[in-house]
């Protein structure tokens, strides 16, 4: 393991301290994640009570893999934390989130929590957004002319592909990778961009996380907003 996934896997099993009995977690996505999921599959094995909602479909596969129960929005008004990775932290603790695409319901858990974790490994650490491609969720009809649209606030978009085909969200829209180089303002932008007719949702998490647990494979540190 390099250290890199050390320190995903460090973080991950770190955040799971904050998970108490009785509590309605959301589960966020990405191989950070993938870890915290794991960690807590182990602790309910143990006898730990909680519920978690996932924030796509890759992660609900790993909670049933994993043993961790799942429960959805019709049971529970409000989860009481959140614990999710990101592609981007900056110093205010805002991110770059949807590097795989799962963004849009990110952000729902990330917003119907009392407590929004993140967990990073220390190259997620930035001065300014926006090196990673801003990811942003569009809808599939007309993202032509969406992406042109978003393209005037200086970027240029670029439809996501996997295997050669275009890659289609949770939800069956499209995400396009919007590279903007530094981001010095990203409520601005993030209000410009969902201000734009088929834009369903930015990778912005902007004033959101409560949280950030980053680790460089050997120390942990946990920085409070
Ligand atoms: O859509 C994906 C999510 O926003 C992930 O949390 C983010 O891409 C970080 O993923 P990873 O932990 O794999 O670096």
């Amino acid at each position: 393991m390099n250290e890199t996934d050390k320190a995903k896997k460090h973080v991950g099993e770190e955040a799971v301290l904050y998970v108490k009995n009785g509590m309605k977690v959301g589960l966020g996505s990405g191989s950070t994640v993938y870890w915290m999921i794991r960690k807590l599959g182990e602790l309910v094995q143990q006898g730990l009570r909680i519920e978690g909602i996932p924030s796509s479909n890759q992660t609900a596969q790993w909670a049933k893999e994993f043993g961790v129960p799942l429960t959805d929005f019709s049971k529970v008004d409000k989860l009481d934390i959140t614990i999710d990775g990101a592609d981007e932290v900056d110093l205010n603790l805002n991110l770059i989130k949807g590097g795989g695409g799962a963004l849009l319901r990110e952000k729902v858990i990330a917003n119907a929590a009392k407590e929004l974790i993140i967990i990073a490994d220390k190259s997620k650490f930035v001065t300014h957004l926006g090196k990673f491609p801003l990811p942003i969720e569009v809808l599939p009809f007309g993202w032509e002319v969406t992406a042109k649209q978003i393209g005037l606030l200086g970027c240029q978009p670029i439809i996501r592909k996997r295997d050669l085909e275009t890659f289609v969200s949770d939800n069956g829209n499209y995400i396009l990778d919007c590279s903007f180089e530094e981001i010095n303002d990203p409520q601005k932008l993030h209000e410009q961009l969902i201000g734009i007719v088929g834009v369903v949702e930015t990778g912005l998490f902007v004033d959101m996380a409560n949280k950030v647990i980053v680790s460089n494979g050997s120390e942990i540190e946990v920085i409070t907003s």
